[in-house]
């Protein structure tokens, strides 16, 4: 074995710190940055790049997060049985790399844009490769995750305990300065248009950045390797673990005999054949690994910040006045509340609750932080609830719904069939959506000669009836029925110019005819309307999440562009983005308290030899809470959004309360302790006993006569 045992090497201070833990610090900075900028484009990457739906985008970025948080119980298997934790990061960082760099490649269209259209020409070939980079990443991020972790606490001596609490804070704090910096430069890299052939937006750029930086993360880890302890890995003691599980359980069956005694512990049915050492070690390990059960509840509701708060958000307003907050960009609120909070509670919140007298230990801390996380949930449900009184009443799965747009010369009678009387000037609309439970209609004008026409309407749709200048050809232009994506506005415009009309960026429109929505941006934007030599420009300052159809009247050249009237199909959002900031504020303190705590808890609850195998028990939690958010979003929602907010957060109250009973039976132990008191029972001194373990593992135990039971040496 080449690694150096920490109680062999002295480490270089600085403040009380190992020095050695800057590089890991800054390598975490690097990797997080990295992993959370690439996230950050990843669905748009899949929906405009890879052109996928909505629901497969969403479902395969949600797979790719739950596998990043399975893998690293590979990675914490190979550190802690095989290559110890200072290889496994540097090889899977490097697989880590080799994956980024797929990614970014896989995102080049010129690779194989043949006919120069400015899409790739072979999907296939996009799919394949970015699948590969996606799994060499999440082998990579999930891999090393665990044992960068538990490596930086390795880093710290017997002495140096108050500074290891710190540190776990630190590089929390190093994680989320990553987010923040990476998830506020990628999407803007990727607005950038780039290309050899054609110009598009720049995705190679905006996955190449998060892989220079993984290659960034690398190098500096390396450069630390002279000063770090690295701790030798035990043989493969994942293999012992699961055989000496496997012998107890045996054993107790073989034994369930009620003449036989009972022992304190299920595990102490392996006393038989294994060592007392392995069996306490064992005992630690699954005391923590039963506690964490309900954990991924608190994961359910934390991730779905990226969904469906991000989804709340595109149904509110972002002006903040001095700034536009786009919906996505209001998730940087947590990482900034997390670099403000995580030294607050610190250095003021938890040493004052000490000084009151109050014992507010990990697990009570873990607990006060689900509770906080069912807080937001509530909040989030009572904004919903504001949102829903501003949101158009959209038609149910069995109703339809008709607006009428009169661009006819005259004020127009019109009549739905049977009782529906609407009245409508020129160049104007009818007040709102009619609703109707049935979709045969006759509509009928009272022009003359009268125009009676039948229409079927769409079931569960909206639709615009529009009279043209020629109202013998009306017609039916259906509807947005949903807020507009991402917050953006849905406009369009009926031609009632007289010859065919050239809008900016829009197809050109025939007379009469009304143009398909365009999505436009908040803010103010300018269309010039052309025909031959004539021209003007219409401007229109947009709020968030509005619809809306624009009339040219034939006058359009004449008063320069003053005359087009506007219909609103849909109000703009009115409920304030800033509402949303309470519910960040109570995610993020009970992350705080849950997460930075939990990082902590796990290693210093477990075992020398099974620290990263504790971190990525710990790193699964996050895993199964996604996949719950998967499952949840695919089987039924709640038909009220702020219904299944509410039904979360009493799940997470109701688990919280069985993680407190759960918490107050646990005692806190210190795992070197117990593993010297074995030791001392055993009548092995520290050293001797270490060389007997490993001796002890490397022998093929399945050699040996299950029968023969062997007794250790107590
Ligand atoms: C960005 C989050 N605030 C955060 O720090 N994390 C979310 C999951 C765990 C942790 C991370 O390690 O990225």
């Amino acid at each position: 074995m080449d690694e150096t045992t920490k109680k062999k090497k002295k480490t270089a201070e600085c403040c009380g710190y190992p020095i050695s833990i800057f590089f890991i610090v800054v390598n975490e900075f690097c990797e997080r940055f990295s992993y959370y900028g690439m996230r950050a484009v990843l669905v748009l990457y899949f929906r405009y790049f890879l052109l996928w739906d909505d629901d497969l985008a969403t479902s395969i970025y949600h797979a790719f997060v739950a596998l990043c948080y399975l893998t690293p119980i590979l990675g914490a298997i190979i550190a802690d049985s095989w290559l110890g934790k200072f290889k496994t990061i540097i090889y899977l960082s490097i697989v880590y790399a080799i994956g980024q760099v797929t990614m970014a490649i896989s995102t080049i269209h010129d690779i194989t844009d043949a006919n120069r259209d400015g899409t790739p020409d072979n999907f296939t070939f996009h799919i394949a490769l970015s699948m590969l980079g996606l799994i060499l990443i999440a082998l990579g991020t999930g891999g090393i995750k665990p044992c960068v972790a538990a490596f930086g606490g390795d880093q710290f001596q017997e002495h140096q305990s108050r500074q290891l609490n710190t540190f776990f804070s630190v590089f929390y704090l190093c994680i989320n300065a990553g987010s923040l910096l990476s998830t506020l430069i990628t999407p803007v890299l990727r607005a950038q248009e780039c290309g050899i052939h054609t110009q598009q937006q720049c995705y190679p750029l905006a996955f190449g950045v998060p892989a220079v930086l993984m290659v960034i993360s690398l190098v500096v880890f390396i450069a630390g390797s002279g000063m770090y302890v690295k701790t030798d890995p035990e043989g493969n003691i994942m293999w012992s673990v699961c055989k000496c599980i496997g012998f107890a359980i045996k054993n107790r069956f073989r034994h369930r005999s009620s003449s036989y005694p009972k022992r304190e512990h299920w595990m102490d049915w392996a006393n038989e054949k294994y060592d007392k050492l392995l069996i306490a070690q064992i005992k630690m390990v699954l005391k923590v690994l039963f506690l964490y059960i309900p954990l991924p509840m608190f994961w359910t509701l934390f991730d779905q910040k990226g969904s469906r708060w991000t989804l709340q958000a595109t149904t509110m307003s972002g002006d903040f006045g001095a700034f536009i907050l786009q919906p996505d960009q209001m998730q940087t609120v947590n990482p900034i509340l997390i670099l403000t909070l995580v030294p607050i509670m610190d250095r003021l919140i938890f040493p004052l609750i000490q000084k009151c007298g109050l014992n507010f230990s990990p697990l009570k801390r873990m607990t006060v932080g689900m509770l906080f996380a069912a807080m937001a949930f509530v909040s989030a449900a009572l904004v919903q609830i504001e949102i829903d009184k501003t949101l158009p009443n959209f038609p149910s799965s069995s109703e339809s719904q008709l607006k009428v747009v009169n661009t006819y010369s005259t004020t127009l009678n019109v009549t739905i069939s049977p009782n529906e009387h609407l009245l409508i000037e020129s160049f104007g609309s009818s007040a709102d959506y009619v609703t109707f439970d049935h979709q045969d209609i006759t509509v009928s004008l009272n022009t003359n000669p009268v125009i009676t026409k039948a229409f079927s309407l769409i079931k569960g749709g909206r639709q615009t009836l529009i009279i043209p200048s020629d109202p013998t050809v009306m017609y039916l232009k259906e509807d947005v029925k949903s807020k507009p994506r991402e917050g953006k506005n849905a406009i369009r415009f009926v031609n009632g110019y007289t010859a065919d009309l050239n809008i900016t960026n829009l197809d050109s429109i025939e007379p009469s005819a009304t143009t398909n929505y365009t999505l436009v941006n908040q803010g103010k934007r300018d269309f010039v309307l052309r025909h031959g030599e004539q021209w003007c420009e219409f401007s229109r300052k947009f709020g968030f999440g509005a619809s809306y159809t624009f009339l040219i009247p034939s006058t359009v050249f004449s008063d320069d562009c003053e005359s087009i009237t506007e219909v609103e199909d849909m109000k703009p959002n009115s409920v304030h983005m800033a509402l949303q900031i309470p519910q960040y504020f109570l995610i993020t303190t009970g992350e705080v308290m849950f997460s930075v705590t939990g990082l902590q808890f796990s290693y210093s609850q477990a075992p020398k030899n099974m620290k990263s195998v504790l971190q990525a028990g710990w790193l699964c939690t996050n895993a199964v809470g996604n996949i719950i958010v998967l499952i949840v979003a695919e089987l039924g929602k709640l038909p009220k959004q702020w219904a299944e907010y509410l039904l979360f957060a009493s799940l997470l109250v109701a688990v919280s309360i069985i993680f407190s009973i759960m918490a107050y039976f646990y005692t806190y132990i210190d795992p070197a302790e117990i593993e010297a008191q074995v030791r001392k029972e055993q009548g092995l001194e520290p050293e001797e006993m270490e060389k007997e373990t490993i001796e002890m593992e490397e022998k093929d135990e399945d050699q040996k006569n299950e029968q023969g039971v062997k007794q250790t040496k107590i």
